[in-house]
């Protein structure tokens, strides 16, 4: 069997002193989509940075593709092909949008014709500055910027917060046909959870730092009285 992309092996990690994952593992195949659900402050955001590299592992493993990347540099991650879009949307403000999406490419499928294809919405603004953008936009931007260093997998950090619904739309119609036709693997940090379960095929519920359910999206979809008892949620029948 084809090893999974990335893996948690029974992970620890936090800041300093203050544990807040504990005995994460899950595996997520080439192609593989995962939602990471959960309260405010659980560690969805921690396991994210733990991925990358930006918080150290105390104990337990992340692999890649087989490969114990645990100690590994977050760059040198990303190289991998790690693709990481920050809730922050860390885009440059003051070089446009071209610029933006050039800045940190690297050879291989996406491209600006490519991404523009993808979001025809930057096309549009290709000459405007990032302090020009609306939210929407930032973000669309903030995702196409990653794509264009070519990942296996994009690490999305609530990527639709604060977006108006049509905007939310758009942006899911494009991740669908990313990982839907380009076969990138997705890890979607979402308090969206409707949108986030209909995005992905597995989903994680962290509680406390830990997992504390894991289902198929389509299944937890359904499974109203865990979205109630894990997320507070009441979402229609
Ligand atoms: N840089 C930091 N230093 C110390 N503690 C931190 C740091 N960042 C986050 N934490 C703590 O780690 C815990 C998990 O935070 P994290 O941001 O991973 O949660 P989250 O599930 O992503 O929450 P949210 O949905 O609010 O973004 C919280 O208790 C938070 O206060």
């Amino acid at each position: 069997m084809a090893e999974p992309l990335l893996e948690f092996r029974d992970v620890r990690s936090g800041y300093g002193e203050a544990v807040v994952l504990d005995g994460i593992s899950f595996a997520l195949p080439a192609n593989g989509s995962l939602a990471l659900l959960g309260r405010n402050g659980v560690g969805k955001t921690t396991l994210l940075l733990t991925a990358m590299g930006f918080v150290s592992v105390a104990r337990g493993s992340i692999h890649w593709r087989g490969q114990d990347i645990s100690r590994l540099a977050p760059h040198k991650r990303a190289r991998l092909g790690l693709g990481w879009v920050a809730q922050e949307r860390d885009i440059f403000p003051s070089l446009s949008v071209e610029e933006n999406l050039t800045v940190i490419a690297r050879p291989g499928r996406w491209n600006l014709t490519a991404i523009y294809a993808l979001f025809p919405r930057l096309a549009d603004r290709r000459a405007n500055m990032g302090n020009q953008l609306s939210g929407g936009e930032q973000q669309m931007l903030a995702i196409a910027r990653t794509l264009m260093t070519n990942p296996s997998v994009l690490l999305l950090d609530e990527p639709f917060e604060g977006l108006a619904p049509i905007i939310v739309e758009e942006l899911t119609g494009a991740v669908r046909q990313m990982a839907a036709d380009e076969g990138i693997a997705l890890v979607l940090v979402e308090q969206h959870a409707e949108v986030a379960l209909r995005l992905t095929q597995d989903a994680i519920i962290l509680e406390r730092g830990m997992i504390a359910h894991r289902a198929k999206s389509a299944d937890l979809l359904r499974d109203n009285a865990t979205l109630e008892r894990y997320l507070g949620l009441k979402l229609g029948a």
